[in-house]
């Protein structure tokens, strides 16, 4: 059974997690483990501030969401405590092959998602639905601004359908209230209003319809309003009411944030902020959004509020006649798959440790070179990459040798995700099919073809010494006018002339599979030798070797001739 749990000398105290899912920060010094503290038994767990924390989410801040009793903390403490000292005692390696077992690779059963939950109390401004976007624009220095996570959030029920707005008593478009004002400036102006007697002249007509255009919203111009807007986008067919209440239910909700509203208007003063022009208002009853407020108004008031917000606000007010607005604490809930990949690694490796962040791509395959140190938690390590590099990534393996073989293949263990180590990898325009298991591909020396692709030419003849799957022979082939390709690997060979076919140069290409040696002394003592202009030699150990061959062979060719 696998039992892992946190023990880290630093400022964040242990947090327990569930009984089978407990995390392992290993081999502190003993007299370290004084250093385990226990969460509160309030209903939420908070983790210590830490002094300066820096501005921003952090896995540091924050409050853990969910709890256990005092009885359950005592008995993981009890339980964390004697695993701990027998993975010590034992030096930790009956332990390891447990976990090992246990993991089948995948590192499911060792990180524990819901730790990585933190919930942030932050203030919000409701405002309108309309105005969102500009308020957002000029209040953006006083919004949260935190990665990926947008300033304009939705929280259920902040719709209204246009039609059930009447039936609300509201005022959304503002018709009621303008149709009044418009009446009585009539009324000023010209001593009656439409409706009282008289048609209005074309000139007032016309005049009344410049002041009730609305380029935002084209007030009266319903018509005009659907040949400028884009088509909504039509709903699928079939989706009935069900489909319609679940997405409203899961809006404020995405796969890695949530939005909640715990405390409605919590602003009484408005009127102190905004002045006289905001008494009496009534509450809007359309659609609203939530403007996310910086991190350091969470428990401010509506008088705490900048002066820039009580200017962006006013302004809106005497744009839209019925804006209104308040302030509500929201919670802001962050999930496992917020946190990048070296936050999360930071969290749960020990401290100290350097974190694994680099790794090579080849298809949907991550390629690790794990330290010696990673390797007791290679397969956490491995989850957490797969996990936050997903889709592209499927596959995460290490490379657990160094390349002894002829076929320059490395040894390579699958360590979370899908086992197959065969991939399709573009490099050059070309697609790739490759094998990790049985023939050799390095990305990184994809610069290092370029640079000899750049002086080819369309008169070249090339001969690829060492073509492998061909990354170098199918580009040259692309470019030269012929291209003599051998590798002693039978697979890199099929790989080859099935990576030939798939881009369509198999009638620019020869390929051959025997010994590189053989191989030399076959095509330069045939008519071929007189054609070839270019010569690639890729096996770094022995190109020396078969240089001097090739060499020696080209001499004795010329000695003949
Ligand atoms: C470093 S890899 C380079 C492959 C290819 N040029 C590339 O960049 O992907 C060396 C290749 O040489 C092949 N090889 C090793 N010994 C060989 C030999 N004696 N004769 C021919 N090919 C050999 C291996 O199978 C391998 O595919």
């Amino acid at each position: 059974m696998v039992t892992k749990f946190f023990l880290r000398p630093n400022p964040v105290p242990l947090t327990i997690v569930s009984p089978t899912h407990l995390f392992l920060f290993p081999k502190p010094p003993l007299s370290k483990l004084t250093t385990i503290s226990l969460l509160s038994t309030a209903t939420h767990a908070i983790i210590a501030q830490a002094e300066a924390l820096p501005y921003g989410p952090s896995l540091l801040k924050g409050k853990i969401p969910f709890q256990y009793s005092p009885q359950q903390q005592q008995h993981q403490v009890q339980y964390c405590q004697s695993q701990l000292g027998a993975k010590l005692l034992n030096g930790n390696k009956q332990s390891q092959e447990d976990d090992e077992q246990e993991d089948h690779g995948d590192g499911d059963s060792v990180i524990d998602k819901e730790k990585f939950t933190r919930v942030f109390e932050i203030a919000a401004l409701r405002v309108p639905a309309k105005d969102c976007f500009a308020l957002e624009s000029r209040l953006r220095g006083h919004l949260l601004n935190w990665p990926r996570i947008r300033n304009i959030a939705r929280v259920p029920g902040d719709e209204v359908e246009e039609e059930l707005a009447p039936l609300l008593g509201a005022t959304q478009n503002g018709n009621t209230d303008e149709e009044g004002n418009f009446d009585a400036l009539n009324r000023r102006i010209y001593g009656r209003a439409e409706g009282d007697g008289e048609e209005l002249s074309p000139v007032l007509y016309r005049e009344r319809l410049a002041k009730e255009f609305n380029a935002r919203g084209f007030v009266r111009f319903r018509n005009l309003a659907k040949v400028s807007r884009p088509p909504r986008k039509k709903r699928k067919q079939g989706e009935g009411e069900e489909k319609k209440r679940e997405r409203n239910e899961r809006k404020g909700r995405d796969e890695f944030s949530m939005v909640e509203v715990v405390e409605e208007d919590v602003g009484e003063d408005w009127k102190g902020l905004l002045g006289d022009e905001f008494k009496g208002r009534s509450k809007w009853r359309g659609s609203t959004r939530l403007l996310l407020l910086d991190e350091s108004y969470a428990d401010k008031g509506v008088e705490d509020l900048p002066q820039a917000i009580k200017v962006a606000l006013q302004e809106s007010m005497r744009e839209y006649s019925t804006s209104t607005f308040e302030l509500i604490r929201c919670k802001l809930t962050l999930f496992y798959d917020y946190w990048q990949m070296n936050e999360v690694l930071e969290a749960l490796l020990p401290q100290g440790m350097i974190i694994p962040s680099a790794f090579e791509t080849i298809g949907h395959i991550a390629r690790l070179n794990l330290r010696d140190e990673h390797l007791p938690y290679k397969n956490l390590i491995a989850k957490v990459v797969l996990d936050k590099n997903k889709p592209k990534i499927q596959t995460v393996v290490n490379k657990i040798d160094a390349i002894h073989n002829d076929y320059r293949t490395m040894q390579l263990e699958v360590l979370a995700g899908n086992r197959s180590l065969v991939t399709m990898v573009v490099e050059n325009g070309l697609r790739f099919h490759v094998d990790l298991a049985t023939v050799y591909w390095n990305s990184r020396l994809a610069t290092e073809r370029q640079r000899l692709l750049n002086g080819f030419t369309r008169s070249d003849v090339v001969c690829d010494v060492f073509s492998g799957v061909g990354p170098m022979a199918l580009s040259a082939a692309k470019i030269v006018k012929r291209v003599y390709a051998n590798d002693l690997n039978p697979h890199a060979v099929d790989y080859l002339e099935r990576n030939s076919v798939l881009n369509k140069l198999e009638k620019k290409i020869e390929v051959f599979n025997m010994d590189g040696r053989r191989f030399i002394s076959a095509v330069f003592s045939s008519e071929k030798a007189q054609t070839i202009t270019q010569v690639v030699m890729n096996l770094p150990n022995d190109a020396s070797e078969y240089l001097e061959l090739s060499l020696n062979v080209v001499a004795s060719i010329n000695r003949c001739i």
